[in-house]
Parts: C-alpha cells; sequence; structure tokens
C-alpha cells in the first residue's frame, strides 16, 4: 500500500474525527461557578406546595430566605443513576435527605417505576429522565448481546451527557451510583471535568463482579469491566460504600479511600401496631383473602423482595417450599402465604416455574403470589409479615441486600442467604435473623421458626430486628454525606 492509499483512508477518518470534537467543544455545558448558586424563588411553589409546605420544601424556604426573598442553594447534586430511579430506592433517599437540608438536587435516571411520593412533591428536587435503548433491542441471548452491547453503550453515553449536560443545570456537586459503570464513570468524569463538577462515587457494588455472573469470571470482557472501573472510578472527589468490608476492598484493589456509609431505613418502614397490622391485612387485595388465617397464625406470611436479577436464586426457596410442603402432611406446620414483590428480568421464569409446582400439586399448604406495591404498602407488607427471605447472593461478596435493612425498618426479622462476607456486617445469627447457605439450611430455618416452639425463637428475632431498625438513614446519612456536602 502505499502512502496516497494511506492518506485517501485516514483523511477522512481525521475530517469525522476533528469535526465531532470541534462540535463538542463549541457545545460544551455552561461551568459551575461558586457565585451562581441555584436559586428558589417564591413562585416555585404551587397553591398545593403552600398546603403541603413540608414535604413540598416551602416551609424551609420561608425559614431560610434571603430578606428579598430568594434562596441560594450553596449545595447542588446531581444525582445519577443509569437504571429506574423508582427502584434505586439509596440514590432516592440521598436526594430526599439533599434536599430535606436546603440542597437543590437533579435526579437524573430512567423514570420506569414511580418515584417516592416525597421526590415528586419536593421543589428542591428536578427528576430528569435519560432516554432509553429501544427495548426491541434487548436480549437475554449471550451472542446478540454481546454484539449489542457496544450499541447500547453509545446511546446510553448520548443520552446520558445529554441528560448531564443541557437538561440539567451546572451543579456543585455530582453523585454517581456505581454499578451500573460503563459508560456511566467515563461520562461523569468528562463532565464533571468540564463543568467543573465535584465527582462523588457511591460503590454499592462492583460492575465487573456482576458481569461476571453472566459471562464468567475470566472472560475478557470481565477483566475490561475491572480495569475501566479502577481507572474511572479512582480519580473523584469522595467515594461512598454500602459497607466496611467494601472500603477494604476498594482500598486494597484501587487504592480508593471510601467512607462506609451503610444503607439503613428511612422513617417510612417501621413496625405496625396490632391495630394497623389487621387493619392493613385485611385491606391489601393479595393478603385479604388469608388475613384471618394469618392473624390467627394458622397461615404464616413470607416476604421476599426481589429485582429478579441473576444474583438472586429463587429455585433454592422454591425447593425449600416443596420439602416443607411434604414434612406438612405429616406434622402441624402452618400453611404459608409467600409474597415476592419487585420487577425484573427473571420474573416470568420464576412465574412459570410456580405455575409447574401448582399443577403438579407440589405446593399444597403454600401460596406464592408476585406483586408490585407502592412505597407504603411495601412497607406496610413487610411490618405484617412474620419472616423476611432474602436470596442475595453478593456478586462481590460485600455488598448488602438493601431488602434486608428494609425489613428491620419494619421491625421484621430474617432468613437470608449468608455465605458471603459481609453478611455479618448487617444480620447477627440469632439475634436479628437466621443465616443459610443451602436449600436445606433454609428448610431447618422455616421449621425451627414455624414448628412447635418457634414462637419463642420468632419473637426473640423480632424484638431483635426492631433494635437494629431503630439506626436510621439521616442517622447515619448526615455526619457522613451531609458533612461532605456541607450541609447542616
Ligand atoms: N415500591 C416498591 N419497591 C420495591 C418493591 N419490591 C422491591 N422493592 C424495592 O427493591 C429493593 C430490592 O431490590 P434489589 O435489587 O433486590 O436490591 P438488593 O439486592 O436488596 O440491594 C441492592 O442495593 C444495594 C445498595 O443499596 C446494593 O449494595 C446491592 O448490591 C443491590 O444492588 C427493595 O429494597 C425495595 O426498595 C415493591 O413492591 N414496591
Amino acid at each position: 500500500m502505499d502512502w496516497l492509499s494511506i492518506l485517501e483512508i485516514f483523511l477522512p477518518i481525521a475530517l469525522v474525527l476533528s469535526t465531532a470534537l470541534t462540535v463538542f467543544i463549541i457545545t460544551l455545558p455552561e461551568q459551575y461557578s461558586n457565585f451562581k448558586p441555584r436559586v428558589i424563588l417564591d413562585s416555585d411553589f404551587t397553591d398545593v406546595d403552600h398546603k403541603d409546605s413540608h414535604r413540598s420544601g416551602h416551609a424551609y424556604f420561608q425559614r431560610h430566605k434571603d430578606a428579598d426573598g430568594t434562596l441560594r442553594c450553596t449545595t447542588s447534586v446531581q444525582i445519577v443513576v443509569l437504571g429506574d430511579i423508582g427502584r434505586s430506592p439509596r440514590m432516592q433517599y440521598h436526594a430526599l435527605s439533599i434536599a430535606g437540608h436546603g440542597g437543590k438536587v437533579s435526579l437524573v435516571g430512567y423514570f420506569d417505576s414511580d418515584v417516592h411520593p416525597d421526590i415528586k412533591a419536593s421543589r428542591f428536587i428536578d427528576v430528569v429522565a435519560i432516554a432509553r435503548f429501544p427495548s426491541a433491542l434487548q436480549t437475554d441471548n449471550k451472542i446478540l448481546f454481546l454484539l449489542l452491547a457496544p450499541l447500547k453503550v453509545l446511546h446510553q453515553i448520548l443520552s446520558l451527557y445529554v441528560a448531564l449536560s443541557y437538561k440539567t443545570p451546572a451543579s456543585k456537586w455530582m453523585l454517581v451510583q456505581n454499578p451500573p459503570s460503563i459508560p456511566t464513570l467515563a461520562v461523569a468524569q468528562v463532565i464533571c471535568f468540564f463543568r467543573k463538577t465535584k465527582l462523588v462515587v457511591d460503590w454499592h457494588n462492583f460492575g465487573y463482579s456482576i458481569l461476571a455472573l453472566r459471562l464468567g469470571s475470566t472472560h475478557p470482557l470481565v477483566r475490561l469491566s475491572h480495569w475501566y472501573e479502577g481507572v474511572f472510578g479512582s480519580n473523584a472527589t469522595a467515594h461512598f460504600a454500602v459497607s466496611n468490608a467494601m472500603c477494604k476492598v476498594l482500598l486494597s484493589k484501587w487504592n480508593i479511600r471510601a467512607l462506609p456509609l451503610h444503607d439503613r431505613p428511612p422513617m417510612h418502614f417501621r413496625p405496625l401496631s396490632a391495630l394497623q397490622r389487621t387493619y392493613f391485612l385485611h385491606m391489601l387485595p393479595e393478603t385479604s383473602p388469608y388475613a384471618s388465617d394469618i392473624l390467627a397464625r394458622k397461615t404464616r406470611l413470607l416476604v421476599s423482595s426481589t429485582s429478579w436479577t441473576a444474583d438472586e436464586d429463587f429455585s433454592l426457596l422454591l425447593g425449600a417450599l416443596v420439602t416443607y410442603a411434604e414434612l406438612s402432611l405429616t406434622q402441624p406446620f402452618p400453611k404459608i402465604l409467600l409474597v415476592i414483590t419487585g420487577k425484573g428480568p427473571q420474573k416470568a421464569h420464576y412465574l412459570s416455574r410456580i405455575t409447574h409446582l401448582n399443577e403438579t400439586d407440589q405446593l399444597p399448604s403454600i401460596t406464592i403470589l408476585t406483586a408490585w406495591l407502592t412505597p407504603s404498602d411495601y412497607a406496610s407488607l413487610l411490618g405484617s409479615a412474620d419472616l423476611g427471605i432474602s436470596l442475595h447472593t453478593s456478586s462481590s461478596g460485600v455488598d448488602l441486600p438493601m431488602k434486608v435493612v428494609d425489613m428491620f425498618g419494619a421491625g421484621l426479622p430474617v432468613a437470608g442467604w449468608s455465605k458471603f462476607e459481609a453478611w455479618g456486617e448487617l444480620v447477627r445469627e440469632g439475634e436479628n435473623g437466621r443465616g443459610f447457605g443451602s436449600e436445606k439450611g433454609l428448610v431447618k430455618v422455616l421449621v425451627e421458626l414455624f414448628g412447635k416452639g418457634g414462637e419463642v425463637e420468632l419473637a426473640k428475632l423480632k424484638e431483635g430486628a426492631i433494635r437494629e431498625g431503630e439506626k436510621r438513614w439521616e442517622g447515619e446519612w448526615m455526619p457522613v454525606a451531609g458533612k461532605l456536602f456541607g450541609l447542616t
């Protein structure tokens, strides 16, 4: 190949790249300036907001506005999750806490499920949607997934860039949920650099360990993802992590010094009084036909909440219930109503397995229902149940199941998969929950707690769960995140 042919190939490429760079530079978004903080005016509040003054933030505005009637928010935060905001409770709690202390929030993510009603009510929080990758191009097929993944990432880069640069004003801080890491961390780094925004990474888990569940831990893409997460995750102003064990791993893997910020339940999760429980069980369509039996302890109410992802093996729970049903034929065990709440990719697969078990009469004394509830009904269901089940296996070993935190907030003891490093940071064996590491182990827990004499242990675990639930999100959040963001 001669020089002329090489030039013929590379000149158009160089032209396209330089044009793209020029367009990128001349369309760069506005930068953050301390001299131009975000402001809130009285005209931002409607009549409804005036009536709901605590939730809308009008009460805060009245207390803190300047003499000219303007509230200058010296803390402003873009909160970013490349996922469904309504199913990202921790990022919603961050938003509510920042807003509750007078910070202005742009909450950026997908807008599939309803967000928490307090977020909708707050004039300190703007919810900004990221454009979705067309659902027709989503697939579970391994080969198609590898082919479509680059296209999806390209779409995500553009839609994230547009949402963070143009749909939201420049903020002092950007708080990014990780995972998903690709392309979130890289896009966030670029935008923070150009907008003079300080980046904070909130580590819920690792993107590479979740990818490894699908592709295997030695796959080149998993290695690339590990490298990427270290490179783009480390160069931030600050980091939060959901467990002490995760902080240690971040330090040893990538020299990242993260502040531990454990999940804790917000105030809408709380134990119910006997009267509230009776009312709720009769009111909720899923439980009302069984309410009298649940109250008489003839039926036990089990609840598991999930995003129906690959890190939760529901066949283990189904297998344990089949064995429990068999044992019930010869022993006087109570019936079970299991309600599984949540939305996610593997739901259809498990629903067909449940149908098969019912059709083959393998669950005679057991009823299994699935549901997606409003945040307040979800909290009340946990408060009304006898035992919570967590099947979270933890892809990294150091992330913790948020559902268990919800359960403790509602005073619900937990039986959960315990064979991972961080489990003990959340659940204390025999005090507020029971761990299991196999189907047999779960059967043993169910038989012990629901069988003869199990009452006493269940009551003790409930007391432990109530005690654990007394540690609340706001108390955990303020000295760590509130302090970092300069909120008082
Ligand atoms: N409103 C509502 N929310 C529900 C329902 N069912 C489940 N949820 C929400 O879905 C969450 C459970 O989703 P998972 O995806 O199973 O979460 P997890 O494994 O328990 O924990 C996740 O978050 C942690 C960080 O906060 C991560 O560390 C962990 O890896 C995981 O991503 C619950 O905490 C709850 O907020 C419902 O019916 N209604």
